[in-house]
């Protein structure tokens, strides 16, 4: 017998849980069923995890003096000094020791198992990336190398310029510079330029996350296509949107503010188009660049107005934007002739049968083979490496029937890769990062399994909701939350949704994902998991698992390569029985609230059909119908009556219910239930 723990393959505990060992009395482990029984552990808790600890932002504080700071800079050499930061990045990009597999895609694909904890900055992975990556081109370097006179001299401050330069005659802050912009350097490094990095530090991000870090200078410094790989919630949006303006700004610079169609972005789903547009605009907020976002469900009208203003930036669903461009609109005309092309969930978008409308757009962008071959592409998902293990029924299957194509093909991750790029016309030279984990999903992120039989789902989810109560208010009202929004602005709301919100929704916040029903694919775990845990946190993911779907379990788990089940959610029994009478008294209260509507409604009918007869009949009609309408009516009252009563009832003992706090009569940990039960079995035994 092997004791579940939830170690990771080095063997040590996640940072987010605690275990704890489980006194056995001797006796019991004399018994011969137990006797390979090494230890029993129980998950006591789980941390959410604030922060990964080395990761750093710009803290409230020194945030504050730096705005005061950047007020009163004024100056003209930036463009000198960030020439110089790109001629010392080239050097520090050779740093090594990154576990991250990065590779050109026209050399041999190296996918692997990415930094162990990829949020975490390390001296390591603070320079870039690792030595077979040559992420800068070679005339970029020699570029700055020079320009020696545009170098900055040791020690000389770096500064952030602010569109609107102050006078010198304006207070200086006390404030060291030096302090007060450090913690910008590494976006300077790659690229980045002032107004992409006042809104960064308007945003707080102090560091480029790793998939930024392992991305930015090879797609702002170098202009390659990048295909990137990272897990949820890494900020993959950034590493393809900082680029597009990036590259957007210093093409207006050279060649003036054109206002042509310069960058397209495509999203799978509505919700993700408007989310990206909202992480797009926040970037580029110190820019004059224009990003609207062209989605179905909203008015066609409306968003040819938004076209005639001429955008340099669309971001869009496949289907509205096929619509567009098919009715000839003058802004999309010139598609095959932009300098970006983004496709976020890159994966999901070219999945079969899903979208014909995008083959068609991206026949349209790749109409000019000489405009092609100069735009830049990048494709991003975190699960564009993602391939499956062949289902058992495959496996077994005759080499004759393979041979006539009856049975699909595992494709391999090159391959896979292979079939995006080509596609959606990504060049070869592209920069291939993939820093996926093995595991699949992010560090931060804690995951268990609960079984249970179907018929028991909902008292476990109020048995959730009341053991974490961050995600538990009224679940009632919220029952149906109409928009995202809603959601967002309720800091204890529920989002119950389909799979439509499984992917890239940035919510910012949310704690734990609960799978209702065992996801599909293990992509779709994937996915739907990763609203939580995101951007340094952490939060916790549980599935909900039938009976009959362990099959669906294992195959999740053989995709993702784990060798060990969930840890499994302890629900302490006791309390579950009552979670389940308030479950079961609330399902009453709603019966009877039902009953008490439907019984009011037909008083109501009766007494309008009184009326209605009384005004038509005559006296001796009148007497008749007064006798029927009384027994009637009589009835009806008696039973809308008898209902308010059990309503009433039921609604009391509900609330006396419900003005227990289950969870604060037992200590945090679950220990003891393990230890009854420990006794139930030596009873049986
Ligand atoms: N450098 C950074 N520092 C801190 N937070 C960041 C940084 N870059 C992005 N973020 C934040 O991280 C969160 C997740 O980013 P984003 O939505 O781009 O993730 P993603 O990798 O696209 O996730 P998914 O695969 O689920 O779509 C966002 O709230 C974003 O604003």
């Amino acid at each position: 017998m092997k004791a579940k723990r939830g170690k990771n393959p080095e063997g040590n505990d996640p940072p987010n849980e605690s275990w704890e060992p489980v006194n056995i009395e001797e006796a019991l482990l004399m018994n011969k069923e137990f006797e390979n029984l090494i230890s029993f552990e129980v998950l006591s808790d789980y941390k959410i995890v604030k922060k990964a600890p080395e990761a750093k932002d710009v803290d409230d504080d020194k945030s504050k003096k730096a705005k005061s700071k950047r007020k009163s800079e004024v100056g003209t050499e930036v463009s000198g000094k960030q020439r110089k930061l790109v001629e010392e990045s080239a050097p520090l990009e050779k740093g090594s020791g990154n576990r991250v597999s990065v590779e050109s895609a026209s050399g041999d694909l190296a996918w692997g198992v990415g930094s162990s904890n990829p949020w975490v900055v390390t001296e390591d992975n603070k320079t870039g990336v690792n030595e077979e990556d040559s992420v800068v081109e070679p005339e970029v370097v020699k570029n700055t190398q020079n320009s020696k006179a545009e170098k900055q001299k040791p020690g000389k401050k770096r500064k952030l310029e602010k569109a609107n330069n102050k006078t010198p005659e304006e207070p200086v802050s006390d404030v060291d510079e030096n302090e007060a912009y450090q913690d910008m350097e590494d976006w300077i490094k790659m690229g980045v330029t002032d107004p992409v990095l006042q809104a960064l530090y308007d945003k707080k991000f102090g560091l480029p996350t790793p998939i930024q870090r392992l991305t930015l200078p090879s797609a702002i410094l170098g202009r390659k296509d990048i295909v990137g790989a990272a897990e949820t919630g890494s900020g993959k949006t950034l590493a393809f949107g900082i680029p597009i303006i990036e590259g957007i700004l210093k093409e207006i610079k050279e060649n003036g503010d054109n206002r042509r169609l310069k960058a397209l972005i495509l999203t799978p789903t509505r919700e993700l188009a408007v989310q990206v547009k909202d992480h797009i605009k926040d970037a580029a907020k110190h820019t004059k660049i224009q990003a609207v976002v062209i989605v179905g469900g909203l008015a066609t009208q409306k968003q040819e107005r938004l076209l005639a203003g001429y955008p340099e930036i669309v971001i869009g669903t496949p289907g509205r934007l096929w619509e567009l461009i098919q009715e000839g609109n003058e802004h999309l005309s010139t598609l095959s002739e932009i300098s970006y092309l983004a496709v976020d969930e890159t994966d999901r978008m070219v999945e079969k049968g899903h979208f014909q409308e995008l083959q068609g757009i991206l026949a349209a962008i790749n109409s000019d083979p000489e405009k092609t071959f100069q735009r830049q592409n990048f494709i991003f998902s975190a699960t564009l490496s993602f391939t499956h293990e062949m289902p058992h029924r495959f496996k077994k299957t005759s080499m004759k029937a393979k041979k006539m194509k009856q049975v699909p093909k595992k494709v391999n991750k090159k391959e896979k890769l292979r079939q995006i790029m080509e596609l959606v016309g990504v060049k070869e030279n592209a920069k291939v990062v993939d820093i996926t984990e093995k595991r699949g999903t992010c560090e931060t992120l804690v995951e268990m399994q609960l079984t249970c039989q179907l018929a028991y789902k909902d008292y476990y989810l109020y048995y959730f909701f009341i053991r974490h109560p961050a995600l538990h208010s009224d679940m009632h009202q919220k029952q149906r939350l109409r928009s995202l929004e809603n959601f967002t602005a309720n800091d204890n709301g529920i989002l119950i949704a389909t799979d439509v919100a499984a992917r890239g929704l940035d919510i910012v916040d949310i704690q734990h994902v609960i799978h209702y029903q065992v996801p599909k694919t293990a992509e779709s775990y994937i996915h739907r998991s990763g609203r939580t845990a995101r951007a340094f946190k952490g939060g916790l993911a549980i599935l909900f698992v039938e009976p009959k779907e362990h099959t669906l379990v294992s195959n999740i788990m053989r995709s993702l390569d784990r060798d060990e089940a969930f840890p499994a959610f302890h629900v302490d029994d006791e309390i579950f029985k009552e979670i389940k009478s308030r479950v079961d008294m609330a399902v009453k209260v709603e019966a009877f609230e039902h009953s008490v509507r439907k019984r009011s409604a037909d008083q109501n009918w009766l007494d309008k059909a009184k009326k209605e007869m009384d005004l038509a009949s005559t006296s001796e009609e009148e007497s008749d119908d007064d006798e029927d309408y009384q027994k009637g009516s009589k009835g009806v009252k008696k039973n809308l009556e008898k209902a308010k009563r059990e309503l009433e009832l039921c609604k009391q003992k509900l609330s006396k219910m419900l003005s227990v706090n289950l969870f604060l009569r037992k200590p945090k940990t679950d220990v003891r239930t393990t230890f009854k039960k420990l006794s139930k079995i030596k009873a049986i035994l």
